[in-house]
């Protein structure tokens, strides 16, 4: 663990040391030590309490309590106790003016210690609450909690924020299994927890606010993800989210950053009502250090999920009680309808993907991975096709799986935290992803054993079944599916070989993934520029998804930028901008299935992953790019005729095909449906280089 890189190539350092492992890192679990005495007489006390408040009061050691040392002297300086409740104030301020009505006159005010709380129990002196009260309405009756960046191992994260832990300040897994049905510990610790009705994303709910600065930068219309919504309908349902937030018992903060690249760091607050919710976003996002979240501020963008509570579909703008609202202006985003907490990561994402490219950044929906040489890969592919499962690679540093930046400085994950999928995850196949589900992890909509806990990720009842799934993917147009949507969602700090600050220089290859269930494409091809960018535009993928009568079709999927759900300007800004980089750093772009062999889905196998694995092996370490290759027909893709450990025969699909009429068919199938998908992009320059755009246009399948 103190093992240590240093490379300072491309203007990020590299410098991994166990300090800052342990920093970013969860507290560890305690045991206690004092254990009551066994007692065998039932005539007498069993243990040393009066009542059943005593006895659970024996449960936890007073010196054990949660609480990271203030550093050095500023705990006990006067001087410096006046600029930490100085410092508290304002904090609880910023709090306070996120969760501030707009129409009422007078917002949440925050009270200190409030002596009126009965539940306050002062075992430090400077243990607090945080109360916003109303004073201008029946509200100002009861209390909103604020509990403040709590830690999963019940430990607050900042030390000059320690609210009290009593009735309401429970730690995030104790209020989760406390207050949260259907929230458990499984065998290994991890939280398993339900999101609800709702499995997946709703991209057919995203709105994005239509101003006068928006309508001009944003992609709207056909194809687009952003569906309109005026300012006022924005404030109606915003104003509905807090009101539904400020009518709780309590309601959870978390102050973090995206992006690790410290020059775009940007500040988000996310204000939630469930555990779950809390502790999702504490795993994703970037967690402060104490100092860091002293000089916190005013967040740079808020979130305000009321989830549990739907919009009213009498407001203008709303086809269903669900509605994720993103309002760039307000920096802020209302989640209504919806507890899928991938809607607060994919949320911010598309925020990203407005912020970075105003900044000149590339926003990406990718993995990214760096060899022992420094050596960068960057995976594209939609929901599903590997990014997680190829980027987390024993033999290499990962830098994210999901999320990534690419500046002049090279690459840096805006995330902090991994979100895996785990149906049939297997310990041998993963298992770095395996080991990651422990304390600290929350596995979502996932079935255990109802005494061993033993969690069973075969097992798909949580998540609808497939037909309903393919109503869903109807509606909701390429969402990261609902059906087999189990999740895992873990501290990046949790992989062991995570790069800790998560950068990287610019990378050497970008790994176009594709599923394809049609079985027609290679395994895996080299690509020029243009047809990186053909493909890059494309976005291709294909679901399997089930009809009625049980037979499954693959379904071509085509999603822009492969996350055509999360952009926000048009597809050919962000192509642009890739095309531009590539170039410049000389990157080698590649296709690579995921998918199917040796038949359509139903027909032939999906590649076995330790084939891919090789393939991706052989790409990392240079050697593929100097292997000798042939040329596929309709797709005019380059092959490579040998991969070492991969069985020659599979690198061309035609010879995996028994029948080679049923495989022309296919191959051609495919073909017009990239065709007929480009079409819409055919007008569109990508950048200012008419002569790329023009080869771009060529590099697709010629039928
Ligand atoms: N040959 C293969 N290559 C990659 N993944 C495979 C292969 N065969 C099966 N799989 C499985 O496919 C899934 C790939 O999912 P993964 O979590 O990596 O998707 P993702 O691209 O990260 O999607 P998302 O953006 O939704 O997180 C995993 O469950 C993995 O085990
Ligand atoms: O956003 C989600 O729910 C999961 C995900 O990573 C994706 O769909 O790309
Ligand atoms: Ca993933
Ligand atoms: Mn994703």
């Amino acid at each position: 663990m103190a093992k240590k890189e240093a490379s300072t190539e491309n203007g990020f350092s590299f410098t991994r040391s166990a300090s800052s492992n342990a920093r970013n890192g969860l507290a560890r679990i305690q045991t206690h030590t004092n254990t009551p005495e066994v007692c065998h007489d039932d005539s007498t006390p069993p243990v040393r309490a009066q009542t059943i408040h005593d006895l659970h009061s024996l449960q936890k050691k007073k010196s054990s309590a949660p609480s990271t040392p203030i550093t050095s002297s500023s705990a006990t300086s006067p001087f410096s106790t006046i600029l930490e409740e100085e410092r508290q104030r304002l904090q609880l301020q910023s709090i306070s003016a996120s969760l501030a009505s707009l129409t009422r006159e007078t917002g949440p005010k925050v009270v200190r210690g409030d002596p009126a709380s009965k539940v306050v129990t002062h075992h430090h002196h400077d243990h607090h609450y945080i109360t916003p009260t109303f004073d201008a309405s029946d509200s100002a009756l009861k209390f909103t909690h604020v509990l403040y960046n709590l830690s999963p191992a019940g430990k607050s994260i900042n030390p000059l924020l320690r609210f009290s832990i009593s009735e309401i300040g429970k730690e995030l897994y104790e209020q989760a299994i406390k207050y949260e049905k259907g929230s458990f510990i499984t065998a290994t610790g991890a939280l398993a927890t339900l999101s609800g009705a709702k499995t997946g994303r709703s991209p057919r709910d995203k709105r994005v606010v239509k101003d006068e600065s928006t309508e001009h930068d944003l992609w709207w219309g056909k194809g687009s993800p952003n569906i309109e919504m005026d300012e006022h309908t924005f404030l109606i349902n915003r104003e509905r989210a807090v009101d539904y937030l400020n009518s709780l018992e309590k309601v959870f903060v978390n102050d973090q950053f995206l992006n690790w690249d410290p020059e775009h760091r940007i500040k988000v607050r996310i204000v939630s009502a469930r555990a779950y919710h809390s502790l999702f976003m504490h795993n994703m996002c970037i967690r402060p250090t104490p100092e860091e979240l002293e000089e916190f501020g005013t967040p740079d963008f808020t979130i305000y999920n009321a989830g549990q509570f739907p919009c009213n579909r009498y407001t203008h703008h709303m086809t269903s009680s669900t509605s994720i609202d993103i309002n760039i202006a307000r920096k802020e985003m209302v989640i209504l309808g919806t507890q899928y907490a991938g809607e607060m990561k994919k949320g911010l994402f598309s925020v990203m993907h407005y912020l970075m490219p105003k900044r000149n950044i590339l926003s990406l929906h990718s993995g990214c991975n760096m060899g022992k040489n420094g050596d960068v890969a960057l995976f594209f592919g939609l929901s599903g096709t590997g990014k997680t499962t190829l980027s987390t690679d024993h033999n290499r540093y990962l830098i994210g799986d999901d999320e990534h930046c690419w500046s002049e400085n090279g690459v840096s994950n805006i995330e902090g935290g991994c979100y895996a999928k785990c149906v049939d995850l297997s310990r041998e196949k993963e298992p770095d992803i395996w080991n990651a589900i422990k304390f600290g992890t929350v596995v979502e909509n996932v079935v255990f054993d109802e005494h061993t806990r033993e969690v069973d990720f075969s097992d798909k009842s949580v998540t609808v079944s497939e037909i309903i799934a393919e109503l869903v993917n109807y509606y909701f147009f390429e969402s990261a599916g609902f059906a087999e949507n189990t999740r895992a969602a873990y501290p990046i700090e949790y992989i062991p070989n995570a790069k800790i600050p998560c950068v990287a220089p610019h990378p050497k290859n970008v790994i176009l993934l594709a599923c394809d269930a049609f079985g027609v494409l290679p395994p895996v091809s080299k690509l020029s520029l243009a047809q990186t960018m053909y493909h890059f535009i494309s976005g291709y993928t294909a679901l399997v998804a089930g009809t009625e009568d049980g037979i499954k079709e693959p379904q071509a999927t085509f999603s822009a930028c492969f996350g055509a759900a999360f952009i926000m300007m048009h597809p050919t800004k962000y192509a642009a901008m890739l095309a531009e980089k590539m170039q410049k750093h000389g990157a080698t772009g590649w296709l690579v299935n995921t998918g199917w062999s040796g038949g359509r889905y139903g027909v032939g196998n999906r590649i076995k992953l330790a084939y891919t694995r090789k393939i991706i092996d052989a790409i990392h370490s240079g050697s593929l790019l100097n292997a000798e290759y042939t040329k596929t027909e309709v797709f005019g893709l380059e092959i490579p005729t040998a991969i070492e450990g991969v069985p020659s025969e599979i690198l061309d699909p035609v010879n995996t095909w028994a029948d080679k009429k049923a495989y022309q068919d296919t191959l051609m199938k495919l073909a017009s449906l990239f065709k007929k998908n480009f079409n819409g992009f055919i007008s569109y320059k990508i950048g200012t280089d008419q002569s790329l755009t023009e080869e771009i246009l060529a590099a697709g399948p010629t039928l």
